[in-house]
C-alpha cells in the first residue's frame, strides 16, 4: 500500500485530518517522568495508544529522539505504531537535504531503518537531492514550501525574476513538485497553518498534492482558515505540543485524547462547505 493510499484510508476510517506530532521533550513530561529521557518511548507510546483512532497520521520529529541518543526508542516506537495502528501512516519529520550520495543514506535511514511511510525534505539543494527518496516505491516525500516560522519570509517569499511568471520561491517549489519533479506521484508540500492565504496560493499551484500543514495549536494557526484554504486536495494537519502536553500530570494521555478529539472536531467542522 502506498503512502497516499494509507493516508486516504486513515483519513476516511478515523474521519480525521489530524496528524499528531510526536515531539517528545523530557522537560515537559508529566511529573512522574519529568526530565527522564529513558521514558521517551513510554511517553510517545501512551500518546499513540490514546489517539490512534483519532488521526490520519503520526509525525515523529527525529531531533527530539536524536538529541537524547534515543534512536533506539524511535525504532521501538515505529514498531509500536505498526502493531497498534497498522492503518495509520507515519511521516518521519527529518527535513533532510543533501547531495545524492548522502541523500541515499538518509533515504535508507528513513525507509529501511525506521520503516517510515513518508519523510519531510528541504528542496534547497535541488532535484538530485530529492530523487534518492523517490526510488522507494510508494513512499511519500513532503518538500518544505512555505514554512510556519517567521523566518520563512527570508527566502520563501522572494521573487524569482528570471523564472517565467516571476513566482515567489515557494510558488516555484509548489510548481516543481506538482509538475516535473513528481516522477511517480510521491511528492507533497509542507505549508504552515500560520499563513492561510499562502496555503490557498499553494493549493492553486498544486491542486492534487497532499499538503502537510503544521502550525495549529501551539503556533496559533487558524484551523478553520487552514482547512478551507487547503480544500480540494489531500491534507494532513499537524499539532504537536498542544496535544502532547495538554496535561503535565498523570492524566496526560487522557488529556491528549481530549485535545486531539477537540481538534479533529474543529477541523471536520471547517471542512464542510463554507
Ligand atoms: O515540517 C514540519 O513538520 C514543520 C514545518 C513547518 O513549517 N513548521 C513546523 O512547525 N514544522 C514541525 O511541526 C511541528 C509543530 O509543532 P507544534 O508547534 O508543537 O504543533 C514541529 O515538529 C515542527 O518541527
Amino acid at each position: 500500500m502506498t503512502f497516499l493510499d494509507m493516508l486516504r484510508d486513515a483519513t476516511a476510517r478515523n474521519h480525521s485530518l489530524l496528524c499528531v506530532g510526536l515531539d517528545p521533550d523530557p522537560a515537559k513530561f508529566p511529573t512522574h517522568w519529568r526530565g527522564d529521557a529513558g521514558k521517551i518511548f513510554d511517553f510517545c507510546a501512551a500518546i499513540v495508544d490514546a489517539t490512534a483512532d483519532l488521526v490520519c497520521a503520526f509525525k515523529p520529529q527525529i531531533a527530539y529522539f536524536a538529541a537524547h541518543g534515543a534512536e533506539g526508542q524511535l525504532e521501538k516506537l515505529m514498531g509500536h505504531i505498526r502493531a497498534v495502528a497498522p492503518h495509520v501512516p507515519v511521516i518521519l519529520d527529518s527535513k533532510r537535504g543533501d547531495i545524492g550520495s548522502t541523500a541515499e543514506q538518509y533515504a535508507k535511514e528513513a525507509f529501511e531503518r525506521y520503516g517510515a511511510d513518508a519523510v519531510t525534505l528541504s528542496p534547497f539543494m535541488g532535484f538530485d537531492s530529492v530523487t534518492p527518496y523517490l526510488q522507494y516505491e510508494g513512499k511519500g516525500a513532503f518538500l518544505l514550501c512555505r514554512t510556519s516560522n517567521p523566518g520563512g519570509d527570508d527566502l520563501q517569499a522572494q521573487t524569482l525574476a528570471d523564472v517565467p511568471g516571476q513566482p515567489t520561491v515557494f510558488e516555484h517549489v509548489a510548481r516543481l513538485a506538482q509538475g516535473p519533479w513528481n516522477l511517480n506521484g510521491q511528492l507533497g508540500l509542507v505549508v504552515g497553518a500560520t499563513r492561510p492565504q499562502e496555503i490557498e496560493r499553494v493549493r492553486a499551484v498544486a491542486p492534487t498534492l497532499p499538503l502537510l500543514i503544521p502550525g495549529v495549536g501551539a503556533q496559533g494557526g487558524d484551523a478553520v482558515a487552514t482547512v478551507r484554504a487547503a480544500q480540494g486536495g489531500p491534507m494532513v494537519i499537524n499539532s504537536s505540543r498542544a496535544i502532547l502536553y495538554a496535561s503535565a500530570e498523570a492524566d496526560f494521555a487522557q488529556a491528549a485524547r481530549a485535545a486531539a478529539m477537540a481538534t479533529r472536531t474543529q477541523l471536520n467542522a471547517a471542512s464542510l462547505p463554507a
